[in-house]
């Protein structure tokens, strides 16, 4: 009797385990199947996928129950596969089934489906027309182009997720979206249909003209798609069915993939630079020794075309590759590149795909098609059975993290999956993250580091220029442009160069500055920014708790400056506006990439220079190659300075060096404007010198000092529920929990709990706390056992995990 050991698609606690089954008699079963089975007392029918075989069980046979079907014959998870989804279960302290979903593109695992309607008679919808925010307006008039009524996947095939469930959960608050549940029964796999000529000879009548016309085309042509001979050659339904029925033609019906690339211009191989190639050539060192490779090149050094060619080699050996980026506004540029070297062997994989392209540019990739595949972070589960290689580019970005479990550091999968499957891994950047760095100097994780520290054929790198706002002030200017943006901003469109400004808001904006001498108030004992709190006019420290009043006047200078900061996109751009006028500007933010393809539609435009300035958030900084920038205007640097996090240090050299990066990067140098209250900075400094050796130096010793990551690692807990009172409860309570589970183990540390420095979202009150140990399986151990004590999610409040968390906000 053959038993097949299978995880069970049922997200909880109690089934998270390997449950064993029968294979009754005539179904061929094979490891990574999905299959479905009974399950529970009332032997509810379910999904599970097959993890492993075997043949004898201590268990009574008699006992078990028998796997109740097979849908289909693909293999969803192969033996590695499975042995990544074990230990990110260990890792990130979640549930097998979490870690699988977390491999598979969201169509394949996805039964329900929702059908959205606009409740037309609601009151509400002139309530949003009234100034409420773009998101919303848009989803509506989509909902109302859509004759009221769309499903999910329609509304996902027009807008970016984070966007789509922020917005729709409103309206379906307001009452103005009404959701209804449909279930869906399979995955969907488009098909095509091509007709080919089947008789020797075909007799038809004279006057059938258009028989005639189709035997014809189908002669010449055969295969050729119904979809073609009806747009075409206005070949109707009618026509085909009637030579099918006398048997003159057949149809073959063909799987058909969704996402149709863009026709790119075949590009051809570039020859490396002198540099490029003692780089590569360190790079294939690194690799033959069996080392993993953090390549450190300065902004505009031609990594791309470093990825490129290792790529390449891979492919030419047989085997395949994974290319990560951060985010989806740079995937075109990338896509592009990519595929103008590689054609259609190359699959992209990300967020702004419906689920029907994800599913069938998975099916690609797992059938052999596909040879590269180039992605956001859940690429990196690509099912490639002979991978080569994986390149994540921009390694340093916090994107690489999940934030929702599985909470999954790509970085580290990535790692994982190459020792697994002996693939090779690089990480590259400009900027890399100091954990990286830190484990590349120092041989640690098998890591090494190659480095080019010039540009592309010697190009200058652009000259950074430090303005203090605190002067501009004094000097009676309070205009967000400087007097020294302002002039370079004359010069550019003088010459008709091209201009990006930079804003980085991430929506937080809650430490208190003085804008007369720079002042901010920090924790005596964590060096992090305090947040405040209105509610009681205090500010705290989110780490140890420490908290003070709110300062009615400046400690340091006496001044009452002291206020909190915040300047938005739109600000800028009506300020431009108002001060250069008859510019074209293009807005890139939250607000203006709703829409599904926004990003891509923007940042061509601005390639053809249909605007000679651009406006945006982080997400404009980085990445981007337009060799017609000359000026980069960083309106505000303080707001990442400033935020209460270890890393803020760190982050703000990133983007100050990235968005620097953009600028002079053709023919004519570079110029950039840093406008700050805190020009003494550290990070600022070295980041205006292009000098990431030295800033990583100054940061690694403060990460010593304080016993930070990399030489620590943290365990994170966040308690929320919408009654405060029962979150504060539920925190102190997991606070003795934690304290009785350390023991008198004196290397763990736990702060808080405390409010966190988002304190509510959504309604719902937040509060942490945080461990800290030298040792990560010390953190985990914690962690799990606390998840496995008495302590759990109740109705009133929800507990959340994170091993590393990069974001503690
Ligand atoms: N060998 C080469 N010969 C000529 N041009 C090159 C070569 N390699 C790269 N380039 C060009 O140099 C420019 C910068 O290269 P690329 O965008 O790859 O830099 P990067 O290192 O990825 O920079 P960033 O980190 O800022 O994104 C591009 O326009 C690219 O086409
Ligand atoms: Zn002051
Ligand atoms: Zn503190």
């Amino acid at each position: 009797m053959k038993i097949a050991q299978i995880i069970v698609d049922n997200k909880c606690k109690e089934t998270d385990r390997v449950y064993s089954y029968l294979i009754p008699q005539g179904l061929e079963i094979k490891i990574g199947h999905r299959v479905i089975v009974p399950f529970g007392r009332a032997n509810k029918k379910i999904a599970g996928y097959v993890v492993g075989l075997k043949s004898n069980t201590e268990l009574e046979i008699n006992k078990l129950k028998a796997i109740a079907g097979l849908p289909s014959n693909d293999i969803f998870l192969s033996a590695d596969m499975l042995k990544l989804i074990k230990w990110m279960r260990e890792k990130y302290l979640c549930y097998y089934i979490e870690a699988i979903h977390g491999a598979l593109p969201a169509n394949i695992r996805i039964k329900n489906t929702y059908i959205y309607e606009l409740n037309q008679d609601s009151k509400n919808i002139d309530l949003l027309k009234e100034g409420n925010p773009q998101a919303l307006m848009d989803v509506l008039e989509f909902m109302e182009e859509n004759g009221g009524r769309a499903t999910k996947e329609e509304l996902r095939d027009n807008f970016n997720d984070n966007i789509l469930e922020n917005a729709v959960k409103k309206l379906i608050k307001l009452g103005v979206l009404k959701r209804h549940q449909k279930v869906k029964s399979q995955e969907n796999i488009m098909y095509e249909r091509f007709v080919y000529p089947d008789a020797e000879k075909a007799e038809i009548p004279a006057n059938a003209k258009k028989q005639r016309l189709l035997m014809d085309i189908v002669g010449s042509k055969p295969g050729i798609s119904i979809k073609a001979l009806q747009k075409d050659y206005a070949i109707g339904k009618a026509t085909i069915d009637n030579l099918l029925s006398k048997g003159f033609i057949r149809i073959e019906e063909k799987e058909a993939y969704r996402l149709v690339p863009e026709k790119i211009q075949a590009e051809s191989k570039k020859i490396l630079t002198k540099e490029q190639c003692r780089a590569f050539g360190e790079i294939e060192e690194c690799f033959k020794k069996g080392r993993h490779v953090l390549l450190h090149g300065v902004t505009g050094s031609g990594k791309t075309e470093i990825y490129l060619q290792l790529i390449e080699a891979e492919l030419k050996k047989g085997k395949q590759g994974i290319v990560l980026v951060p985010e989806i506004s740079l995937t075109p540029q990338m896509i592009r590149r990519f595929v103008s070297r590689f054609g259609d062997t190359v699959a992209v994989l990300h967020s702004g795909l419906s689920n029907g392209e994800k599913y069938d540019e998975w099916r690609r990739i797992a059938e052999g098609k596909a040879k590269v595949a180039i992605g956001a972070r859940s690429a990196i589960f690509a099912p490639f059975e002979k991978l080569g290689i994986i390149i994540i580019d921009e390694e340093h970005e916090n994107t690489y993290k999940s934030e929702t479990r599985p909470k999954y550091d790509a970085r580290e999968v990535a790692m994982k999956r190459c020792d697994i499957e002996g693939a090779r891994l690089l990480l590259g950047s400009a900027t890399p993250s100091i954990e990286s760095y830190f484990k590349a100097t120092n041989k640690l994780n098998n890591m090494a580091l190659v480095s080019i520290n010039t540009r592309v054929n010697n190009k200058v790198m652009p000259n950074v220029k430090i303005v203090d706002m605190r002067e501009e002030l004094k000097a009676g200017n309070k205009s967000i442009f400087s007097h020294s943006l302002a002039e370079e901003i004359k010069i550019a469109l003088g010459q008709k160069d091209q201009i990006i400004l930079f804003l980085n808001r991430r929506g937080y904006s809650t430490f208190v500055s003085c804008r007369s001498c720079g002042f901010v108030a920090k924790c005596p004992n964590c060096n992090i920014s305090l947040t405040y709190h209105a509610k009681g006019n205090y500010l705290t420290c989110h780490y140890c708790g420490y908290s003070r009043p709110n300062p009615k006047e400046c400690p340091s200078c006496k001044s009452s400056y002291i206020k909190y900061f915040g300047i938005g996109t739109q600000r800028v751009e009506r300020e431009f506006q108002s001060t250069f006028d008859d510019i074209d500007v293009l807005r890139m933010d939250a607000d203006t990439t709703t829409r599904k393809n926004s990003h891509k539609l923007i940042l061509d435009k601005f390639r053809n220079k249909e605007a000679s300035v651009l406006i945006g958030t982080q997400m404009i900084g980085k990445g981007h190659d337009f060799s017609d920038v000359t000026l980069v205007g960083i309106i505000t640097s303080d707001t990442y300075l400033n935020l209460p996090d270890f890393r803020a240090g760190e982050k703000t050299f990133q983007m100050v060096t990235q968005s620097a990066g953009r600028a002079g990067r053709g023919d004519k140098p570079g110029t950039v404007i840093i406008q700050t209250y805190s020009p003494e900075h550290y990070s600022l400094l070295y980041a205006k010198n292009h000098d990431y050796e030295g800033f990583y130096k100054d940061e690694i010793k403060m990460r010593k000092e304080m016993n930070y990551p990399p030489f620590s690692h943290l365990g994170h807990i966040v308690i929320s529920g919408i009654g405060e009172d029962a979150v504060v409860k539920a925190a102190k309570e997991a606070g003795r929990s934690l304290n009785k589970l350390r023991g008198d183990n004196s290397n763990i540390e736990i702060w808080g709990p405390s409010p966190a420095p988002l304190s509510r979202i959504n309604n719902r009150h937040r509060w942490q706390l945080v461990l800290k140990s030298v040792k990560e399986e010390e953190v985990l151990k914690i962690l799990r056992d606390f998840n496995n004590s008495a302590f759990l999610n109740s109705e009133e409040v929800s507990v959340s995990m994170d091993i590393n968390p990069l974001n503690m906000l």
